[in-house]
């Protein structure tokens, strides 16, 4: 079943300069979309723009339901320096107003997988970038939305901490929650993700499952690594 239509018309960072045309895509439950592309194309951008972080846009997240809950973990952590780890976690629970028996059951369990309950009443400044990124997830999956939109996940994540992240993902699909990521991590991608949408220069040139984005390169059997490859490449000839 559908979760939601997210739709960018156009994005900028300023009125009238757009940096994104028409990214547009549906998310399903239990499906996990990989948003890629190569640097600057524009990828976090039409992200924004869907969650409304953007002045200069048109765009949004049409929910099938209405009201559906997201959680989005930026490319850059936002904590409070004024909160520990735990407080952050406490705060978006009650503005989300959560069952907080609930809440903290699986926040506890959340935290003992990445392997921060010895760090639960720090400060996230005190934090390094990846125990930062680890807490912002645990936040994010506790407040247990019906779809996560990450923004380049792995990035600072040791290997035990992207395993944990990609087998509690794995459960959350299976309990109907929506996955958007954008990644440059494309062989975890290509693994994990059911669909694509490449974007290049700020549209998109490609969106489907990998034999699709196969096709689109001209080469069945390709990894995802080498069709983005073949299919943003610059051409000297056309500069
Ligand atoms: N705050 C900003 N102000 C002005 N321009 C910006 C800002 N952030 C990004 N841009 C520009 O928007 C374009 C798209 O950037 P965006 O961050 O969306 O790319 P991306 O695909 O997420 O790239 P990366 O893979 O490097 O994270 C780039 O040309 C970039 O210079």
């Amino acid at each position: 079943m559908k979760i939601a239509t997210a739709v960018v018309k156009k994005a900028g960072y300023e009125t009238g300069k757009s940096i994104v045309d028409d990214v547009t895509f549906e998310v399903h439950e239990g499906e996990q979309i990989g948003v890629i592309g190569p640097n600057g194309a524009g990828k976090s951008t039409s992200i924004k723009a869907m969650i409304g972080l953007l002045k200069a846009k048109e765009g949004a997240i049409y929910w099938e339901d209405g009201h559906s809950r997201y959680a989005y973990v930026p490319e850059q952590p936002i904590y409070y320096k004024e909160l520990t780890f735990y407080e952050h976690i406490t705060v978006a629970c009650s503005s989300f107003e959560l069952d907080e028996k609930k809440t903290r059951e699986s926040a506890e369990r959340y935290i003992e997988q990445f392997e921060m309950s010895e760090v639960k009443h720090h400060y996230v400044e005190s934090f390094s970038k990846g125990m930062q990124q680890k807490a912002m997830i645990i936040i994010a999956l506790t407040i247990r939305p019906n779809l996560y939109i990450f923004d380049e996940p792995f990035i600072g994540l040791d290997p035990r901490a992207t395993r944990v992240l990609l087998e509690i993902l794995q459960e959350e699909r299976q309990r109907g929650a929506g996955v958007i990521m954008s990644t440059h991590v494309l062989d975890t991608a290509e693994r994990v993700c059911d669909r694509f949408i490449l974007i290049h220069k700020g549209s998109v040139l490609a969106h489907g499952d990998l034999t699709v984005i196969q096709e689109t390169a001209n080469l069945p059997e390709a990894t995802l690594f080498d069709c983005f490859d073949a299919l943003t490449r610059t051409n000297p000839h056309d500069a």
